[in-house]
Parts: C-alpha cells; sequence; structure tokens
C-alpha cells in the first residue's frame, strides 16, 4: 500500500473565507494519490445499481416492545451545568466540565456541535435545504439506493473489531439529542404500517423519509415512509439559544473520555458505581461477570418479556448490537481488572482513588490504542505525524501539546458525515469461532440489534470475540450491508430501516454545507460543473448523481464525500480525510488530560507512560475474554504470516506495578497531597 505523502494540514491558521473557523489547507497532492478502496476506474467496484430483491421471509423474532423510557425525553434538552470556577484535579470530572479551566464548558456533555462551515438552512434558520433550483432534494432513500451499493465485499486486511472500535469511539464523542438511535421513537411521522402522517398531524421535529415508489424492499410491504425525527438544537432549549441559525445539541461528552463506560454526569455513573474497592457493578451470572441489566428491559431492549438480558451502562447505546456489547462488556472488565490490581498494590487506597486512578488507567490505555494503533489504519500513520496527531515519542517522553485555543467540540460535519462513512465497515453475519478459529455458527445481525443477551448464551462471548477478531469486516467503500440498509432495526418486522438514508436525512436535518462548499474549505478545487467532481469521484458514479440531484451544488456532504477515491493509506477520500483530521487534531490537543501530557497533576510518570504505550487491542482481549488464551498481536488486522496468532502470554502488557507507591507531594501547591513516583 502507498502512503501518501502530499498531505499537511496547516492548524490555527484561519482560512480566508471563513475566518470564523479554526482553518487548515492541504498542500498540493497529485491525483495519482488517490488510488485506494473507492476508485475512479470506470469498471471500479460497482454500486449495485440494478438492485436485486434479495429479501427472504423474516425469521420469527421478538414482538414489538414498548418506548424506551430511559432515553431522552423528546422536546426536551437537559441543560449543561458547568461550574463557573474549576478546581484544579489531578482526574476528569464525569461531564468533561473543567477540562479547559478558563471555559469550563467546553466538550460538555448536552452542548452544541462544533461546525466547520456555517449551516445551510432553506430559511436561514433551521429549516432543512433545498435544491438550488428551489424544489425538494431527492428523497435520502433513492439516494441511498441509486448511489451507493450493497454488494458483500470482505476487506483483505481488517476485522470486524476494527469497525466495531470505531462504533464506541463514536458513542464516547457523541450523540444528537432527543434521539432513541436505537430503540423505536415515541414520536411518529410515519403511521405503523408505514403511510405517511399528514404534514398538519405530525410532531414539528418530523422530517419523513419518503420511500420512492418501486422501491426494491419496501414496495413490497406498502411502506412509503421511514420515521425520522430531528435531532433537538439549541432553539429547543431555554438554556443554549443565543440567536442565529439551529445549532444541533450532543448529549455526551465530547472527549474520548470513555463516557461510553462511565457515565457523562455523576449521576449517570452512580448508578453503575459499585463504591467498593473502586470497581463498576458488574453482575455475576453462569459463572461470568456481565454488564448490569436495565430496570426497564423491555423499554430499553427489544426483549419479549423482562427476563431477557438487556444492559445498563455509561451509554444508552450499549444494546444495540452484539458486538457492541461485547465492547463495552470488554472496557468494563479491564476498569475492574485495573481497580483490583491496583488495590491488590496499594492496600491504602481508598474506593475514590482506586475508581479514579483505574479510570484514569483505562481511558490512557484507551486512548494509546486511538491514536497509535486504530486511527492510523483509518486516517494514516503518516498523515497522523504529519498533521501532529501523533509522534514518534520514546519510551516515556512526553507530548505537551495542550493547547487552549483549540476547541474539542465534536463537529458536525464529523459526526453526521465524514465518520459515518465507516458504517460501510458493518458485517450483516457474525461468525463465532473456537480457540481454533474453527466457525462454530453465525448470527444474522438484524435478529440481534437490541437483544444482547446472546453474547451470554454458551460460550458465545468468548466465540464472538474470536469471530470479530479474525472475520474481515466489510471493504471500506460505496457498499452498505443488506442487514442496516433494509433491515435495520426490524424488530420482528420483515423490514426496518435503511442506515445510509438516515445518515443522508440527518446530513439535511443538521444543515450541513454541501460536498461542494467542503471540498473547497478543504483545499480541493471547487466544482463548477458535474465533471468538475470527476478529479475525485469515478464518472458513472458521476452520472448517478446527475440523475438524482438538480446541481452539481445539491450534492450531501454525507453522498459526495463518500464516493470519492481513497487517499492512499487511509480509508478515506480528501475531503472526509480533511474532516477526520482535523476531529482528531481538536480530540487530543484540546484534551487537557490526554494521556501522552507530562504534568504533573494530571499526567503520567515516565515509567507509566512507557507502560501505557504498550497498551493494545490485541492484550485487552486477552484479559477480559471469559477464557481466551491466544489472539494475533495486531487484533484490528485480520490474521496473517506477520500477524499470527500467538498465546496471550505472547502479547506485551501494561505493568501496573508502577503504580506501587504513591510519596508525599512536595509541590507548591498545598491543596494536593500525593504524586506518582
Ligand atoms: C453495527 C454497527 C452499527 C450500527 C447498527 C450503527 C447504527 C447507527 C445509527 C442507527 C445511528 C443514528 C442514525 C440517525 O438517526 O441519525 C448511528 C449514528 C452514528 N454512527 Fe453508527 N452504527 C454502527 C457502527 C458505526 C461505526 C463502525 C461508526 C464509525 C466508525 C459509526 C459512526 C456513527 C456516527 C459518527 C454516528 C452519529 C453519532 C451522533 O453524533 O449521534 N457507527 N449509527
Amino acid at each position: 500500500v502507498k502512503i501518501s505523502t502530499g498531505y499537511h494540514i496547516v492548524h490555527n491558521e484561519p482560512h480566508q473565507p471563513y475566518s470564523g473557523y479554526h482553518g487548515f489547507q492541504y498542500l498540493s497532492g497529485a491525483p495519482s494519490q488517490y488510488i485506494i478502496g473507492n476508485s475512479l476506474s470506470h469498471g471500479a467496484p460497482a454500486s449495485s445499481p440494478a438492485i436485486q430483491n434479495p429479501f427472504t421471509q423474516p425469521a420469527a423474532g421478538p414482538a414489538p416492545s414498548a418506548y424506551g423510557h430511559s432515553f431522552p425525553t423528546p422536546g426536551q434538552v437537559t441543560c449543561a451545568n458547568p461550574p463557573a470556577i474549576c478546581e484544579k484535579s489531578a482526574y476528569r470530572t464525569l461531564d468533561g466540565s473543567c477540562n479547559h479551566l478558563e471555559r469550563p464548558g467546553l466538550g460538555v456533555a448536552n452542548t452544541k456541535y462544533g461546525r466547520l462551515l456555517t449551516p445551510k438552512y432553506a430559511d436561514g434558520l433551521s429549516a432543512p435545504p433545498r435544491s438550488i433550483s428551489g424544489d425538494e432534494l431527492p428523497s435520502a432513500r433513492l439516494v441511498s439506493l441509486v448511489a451507493f451499493g450493497e454488494q458483500d465485499v470482505p476487506d483483505p486486511e481488517f476485522t470486524l473489531h476494527n469497525m466495531q472500535w470505531g462504533q464506541i469511539m463514536t458513542h464516547d464523542m457523541s450523540m444528537t439529542a432527543g434521539a432513541t438511535q436505537s430503540k423505536k421513537h415515541p414520536t411518529r411521522c410515519c403511521t405503523d404500517d408505514g403511510r405517511l402522517i399528514g404534514l398538519d398531524t405530525a410532531h414539528k421535529t418530523c422530517f419523513a423519509i419518503i420511500v420512492p415508489p418501486h422501491d426494491p424492499a419496501y414496495a413490497q410491504v406498502g411502506t412509503e415512509c421511514l420515521n425520522f425525527v430531528r435531532t433537538l438544537t439549541d432553539r429547543d432549549s431555554r438554556c443554549q439559544y443565543a440567536g442565529g441559525p439551529a445549532e444541533q445539541l450532543t448529549v455526551v461528552t465530547s472527549y474520548l473520555d470513555l463516557s461510553l463506560v462511565y457515565g457523562n454526569s455523576i449521576q449517570q455513573n452512580s448508578d453503575i458505581r459499585e463504591f467498593q474497592g473502586g470497581r463498576m457493578i458488574v453482575e455475576e451470572r453462569n459463572g461470568g461477570k456481565w454488564l448490569p441489566l436495565s430496570r426497564n428491559v423491555t423499554g430499553d431492549c427489544d426483549a419479549i418479556d423482562s427476563s431477557e438480558v438487556c444492559y445498563r451502562a455509561g451509554d444508552v447505546r450499549v444494546n444495540q448490537n452484539p458486538g457492541l456489547a461485547i465492547l463495552q462488556t470488554v472496557l468494563l472488565r479491564e476498569h475492574n481488572r485495573i481497580a483490583d490490581g491496583l488495590a491488590a498494590l496499594n492496600p491504602h487506597y481508598d474506593d475514590r482513588t482506586l475508581f479514579q486512578e483505574a479510570r484514569k488507567i483505562n481511558i490512557a490505555q484507551y486512548q494509546q490504542i486511538n491514536y497509535y494503533e486504530w486511527l492510523p489504519i483509518f486516517l494514516g500513520a503518516e498523515n497522523m505525524l504529519k498533521n501532529r496527531l501523533i509522534y514518534k515519542a520514546p519510551g516515556g517522553s512526553y507530548v505537551n501539546d495542550f493547547d487552549p485555543n483549540i476547541d474539542p467540540s465534536v463537529l458536525n460535519e464529523h459526526a453526521t458525515a465524514a465518520f459515518r462513512y465507516f458504517h460501510s465497515q458493518i458485517e450483516g453475519r457474525l461468525d463465532l469461532l473456537s480457540e481454533l478459529r474453527q466457525v462454530l455458527g453465525s448470527l444474522t445481525l438484524s435478529d440481534w440489534f437490541n437483544r444482547p443477551g446472546i453474547i451470554e448464551v454458551g460460550d458465545n462471548f468468548d466465540s464472538l470475540t474470536r469471530g470479530h477478531a479474525t472475520q474481515p469486516e466489510e471493504l471500506t467503500d460505496i457498499n452498505f450491508d443488506r442487514q442496516i440498509k433494509h433491515f435495520l432495526f426490524r424488530r420482528n418486522m420483515p423490514f426496518g430501516s435503511d442506515l445510509r438514508s438516515l445518515d443522508i436525512q440527518r446530513n439535511r436535518d443538521h444543515g450541513l454545507a454541501s460536498y461542494n462548499d467542503m471540498r473547497e474549505f478543504c483545499g480541493l478545487r471547487r466544482a463548477h460543473s458535474w465533471e468538475d467532481f470527476g478529479d475525485l469521484i469515478s464518472p458513472p458514479i458521476i452520472e448517478k448523481l446527475k440523475s438524482l440531484y438538480a446541481s452539481h451544488e445539491d450534492v450531501d456532504l454525507t453522498v459526495g464525500g463518500s464516493l470519492e477515491a481513497h487517499v492512499a493509506g487511509s480509508l478515506a477520500g480528501p475531503t472526509f480525510l480533511c474532516i477526520l483530521t482535523e476531529q482528531f487534531y481538536r480530540t487530543r490537543v484540546g484534551d487537557r488530560f490526554f494521556f501522552e501530557n507530562g504534568d504533573k497533576l494530571t499526567g503520567f510518570t515516565p515509567d507509566q507512560l512507557t507502560e501505557l504505550r504498550k497498551a493494545s487491542m490485541a492484550r485487552l482481549l486477552c484479559d477480559n475474554g471469559n477464557s481466551i488464551s491466544s489472539m494475533q498481536p495486531q487484533a484490528f488486522k485480520t490474521v496473517s504470516a506477520s500477524n499470527p496468532i500467538v498465546p496471550c502470554s505472547h502479547i506485551p502488557q501494561v505493568d501496573l506495578t508502577k503504580w506501587i507507591d504513591q510519596k508525599p507531594y512536595t509541590s507548591a501547591d498545598p491543596s494536593i497531597h500525593y504524586v506518582k513516583k
């Protein structure tokens, strides 16, 4: 694989036409760099325009369940409540407040997404955009069907854990306010049998997706409408609005701080914390240690009865799919493993110290995996080095790059368009594998949305974990698996929703700037005709876009960005790569607690940092399976001669003895009593 060399984002240099924004640009790059994944050639991975009827009879599924009571209530916005003055602490707060000491509200749960470009609403305030011709934009479902395919193309290099970890990071960074995400939304914009509810009677947050006639899936059952509820914005909030166009709200902290494990507030955290030995609550069932059960099983899961397993965690989306529930369990068990280790090494520690120290180590390992193992696959190691997202920092050396001028908020363009491109990696078949990597069976994804109990059955937890470490993810391209394209959250129905349609509709709901505007912002050539997209999008796909949109100016960011040829060494085209790189730069340098920082109070000792840099996905899986004894060292990558399966004991482990013995603190700050040796 050829690595790109031509990209360099220059931070903190506002781009002239958009001077209100944190600017960056690419250095010029030759078109020949765009060669991987989506291709420019005419015969390139097809988007399977001739959609066959792929649908079989539905398997018997669970009965429809009640609404999820623990999910955010539509129409209601929780106000962020950061303190006016921050106390200096060695530990992060749970809601993200006071990460930035002068601006305590930055990155806090229940605040606005950031934006690179001003929103594009039809009325300038909040109405979804229209074509520049004044007409409606093409149906999101139609765009999903015509511009995107559903071919099953396994990725030769990366495993399903690679996809699944991305969803973990996503859930850590953002969640649209007012959404239920996976549970049926109480606001109905379509009737239960898929007919549109008239505009006069529909709720004001409705923005239903119109299904085109002759839809290859939905026409079979007469579905004309997919439910879609708009994200709550600052204009819906009594505590946020300061005038201007609507800005969507996100209900989780923007930092990579494992908020999905620990919760986004003291309240959420108290509900899942044991308050003994620094541990989080785990419950024993059938000899295993599992996430605690939800108190509203039929509300939170698509459970048939209240005896089914349905989890409670730091993030309400925990039950959405089996792979996600597995990694949430792994990260929870890792916390308790560390807390128990620290307790044995430091018997004088109280519950709070053990909890916070274990949390701090868990987050640091996770950030190490994010930046040094996972992100290089997506963004390219060289691109990351060049743009100062990672460093070649030897041993225990610090990287003191916290920048108080950087806003760590999650960008709307990132969460609503660029990062969702990786929905393309989702696989609809989940294999169960033995320790010898023999296939024992497999699950169909849409049978198990919101029914995580399957991971507790028999040896499924380990078999699925091995499966995700062995099975390839779907290639990152224009194809989206049928299981999420026609069967998403289908419950016991023949069909469900379409994730690609939801992505496109959400782009419009959030009024994202157009694909063409974003190209220009990213230093690429602005297109003045359809043909001008040809530098990055193949001609047959441009033809499809032409058949959908009235003008090249209308193309949604989510759509155009997902159709670009990839930059060599990365998993995205230049426009999305620009957004993703900018996001993960901000997420790093805008986090005062980033694990490589050498601050005396919040950081680690050089010895500890040396250990933390040994953290890996493989070790995490080895340590937190029920009984996993072997793994390939690079668990995001498929097994190969250079990445063979080895006994877990061969995989480096973070040595917790470096956290023994805290010496009395001798700094000038009298409020702080201890520091690591
Ligand atoms: C089986 C796997 C997955 C399923 C079923 C799934 C499903 C969903 C659903 C239903 C939404 C909300 C759609 C809407 O109404 O707007 C969503 C949002 C999102 N997904 Fe996924 N997803 C999966 C994996 C991933 C992966 C692998 C990534 C990235 C690497 C990802 C990134 C995102 C992002 C960034 C959002 C928006 C988050 C927010 O700000 O609310 N997802 N996903």
